[in-house]
Formats: C-alpha cells, sequence, structure tokens
C-alpha cells in the first residue's frame, strides 16, 4: 500500500446496500462522491466514520485496519458532518464550543470564532440564537463549527444542499482553503456539477463503480 493511501477499502459490502470491490481514497486530497439517490453515498461515509461496519471485507485507515481503531479517537480525527446538520440547544457560540468539547481540543477565543463564521459568509453575531437560524445558516454554523477543529480529515454530506450556488460556492472555497493549509483531507459527496468540477482532486461516482450492476442482478 502506498503511504499516500488515507482510505483503502476491500471487497467491502454493507447489506444490499453497498458492495465495494477495491476503492481508494488518497490523503490532502478533495475527493467528491456523487451517484444517484440510494447509491449508498450516506452509506460510504457512515463507514468511513466508523458509524457503521461492513458485514464483509475490511477498510483500512492510514494503512491500519479501521475495525482495529478506537471509534471515538477516529472520529476525532475523521469529523463527519451528517445530511442534516446537527444543532444544539443555545447561541451560536454555544455550538462552535460544542465542537471543541465533544472533540476534546482546547476552544480558540471569540476572535477566531467570529472569523470562521465570517470565513463561512455568516454575518450573525456570537450571541444570537441558534435556533432560529435558516436551514442554510444551520449548515454553515456547522461547517465552521468543524472547520475550527484540528482533524485530518473532514467527511461532508451534501454540506451546502441548503445554500444558492454562489453562496455555496463561497463557503466551499473557504473551506477547502483552510483544509489545504491543514493539510487535512476532504470527502464530500455532491450533486452540483460546478462544486465537483471546480473543487474536486479525486471524484468517486458510486453510480459507475463496476459491481454496481452484478449486485443488482443478485438482489
Ligand atoms: N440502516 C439501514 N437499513 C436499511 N436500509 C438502509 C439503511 N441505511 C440506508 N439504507 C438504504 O440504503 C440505500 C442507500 O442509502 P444511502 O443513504 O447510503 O444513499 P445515498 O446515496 O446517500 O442517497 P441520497 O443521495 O438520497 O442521500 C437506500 O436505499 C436506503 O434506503
Amino acid at each position: 500500500m502506498t503511504t499516500d493511501l488515507l482510505f483503502a477499502i476491500r471487497g467491502v459490502r454493507v447489506n444490499n446496500i453497498l458492495n465495494v470491490d477495491h476503492l481508494d481514497i488518497r490523503k490532502e486530497k478533495v475527493t467528491c462522491i456523487t451517484g444517484e439517490s440510494g447509491a449508498g453515498k450516506s452509506t460510504l461515509m457512515k463507514l468511513l466514520n466508523k458509524m457503521i461496519s461492513p458485514d464483509s471485507g475490511e477498510i483500512f485507515y492510514e494503512g491500519a485496519p479501521l475495525k482495529d481503531i478506537d471509534s471515538v479517537q477516529h472520529r476525532r480525527k475523521a469529523v463527519m458532518l451528517s445530511q442534516v446538520p446537527l444543532i444544539f440547544p443555545g447561541t451560536i457560540k454555544d455550538n462552535l464550543m460544542m465542537g471543541y468539547m465533544l472533540n476534546g481540543s482546547k476552544p480558540d477565543g471569540d476572535e477566531v470564532l467570529k472569523q470562521a463564521l465570517h470565513n463561512m459568509q455568516m454575518t450573525k453575531e456570537l450571541d444570537e440564537d441558534a435556533g432560529t437560524l435558516s436551514g442554510g445558516e444551520k449548515q454553515r454554523l456547522a461547517l465552521a463549527r468543524i472547520l475550527l477543529l484540528a482533524a485530518d480529515v473532514y467527511l461532508l454530506d451534501e454540506p451546502t444542499a441548503a445554500l444558492d450556488e454562489d453562496t455555496e460556492m463561497m463557503v466551499l472555497g473557504h473551506f477547502i482553503a483552510e483544509i489545504k493549509k491543514k493539510h487535512a483531507s476532504l470527502i464530500m459527496i455532491t450533486h452540483s456539477r460546478k462544486v465537483n468540477e471546480q473543487y474536486a482532486d479525486e471524484r468517486i461516482d458510486l453510480s459507475q463503480l463496476p459491481f454496481r450492476e452484478e449486485m443488482e442482478k443478485n438482489i
């Protein structure tokens, strides 16, 4: 296995949902995952975040079997943002602080928090109630929350689906610039052709993986 491999997926099967014979995801790249609805994109992200385990096969993270890595430790390094972002009761600042707390890391000061919000195109103040934010603002708050963490891998499941295209491109542009500065990796599900064309270093189309036809014949 070469050293630039982040995840190596070998013969992985999850029920009749996902069947990946051989898939490599490289370090320090922006990898965009596309595929029709129901193709198993979110399921793949949950596997990589160790929220679920495969029925068969093996996933390697930086060369080590993922099954042997402690789940909590793994999730601190490989943080995931699910399709519907989790917003906690309280202020915007409370929500940003929750990220540090769950990640077990030392919080930054208010100026850093404000800059993260600004980079995510948020014009709200730290002491505003997070509960009244719009869907798109909640997505951006959740993005700011994970961007503040010193993670190695960011797993984003349609992170900007609620944003208009211009805002989406700006938010992702900032997010990716920060990721590159940290030498981290980004794996992102997107339905946007523009995002895929402009930002992806690597592209995985789950509908096109060669196993899929074979699997569908067997259902
Ligand atoms: N826990 C589960 N039990 C049974 N079926 C499931 C489970 N999780 C997902 N599925 C099914 O597996 C298929 C793939 O789901 P998944 O959420 O991975 O798709 P997706 O490619 O992310 O779709 P979308 O683009 O619509 O979000 C779907 O048909 C879904 O209903």
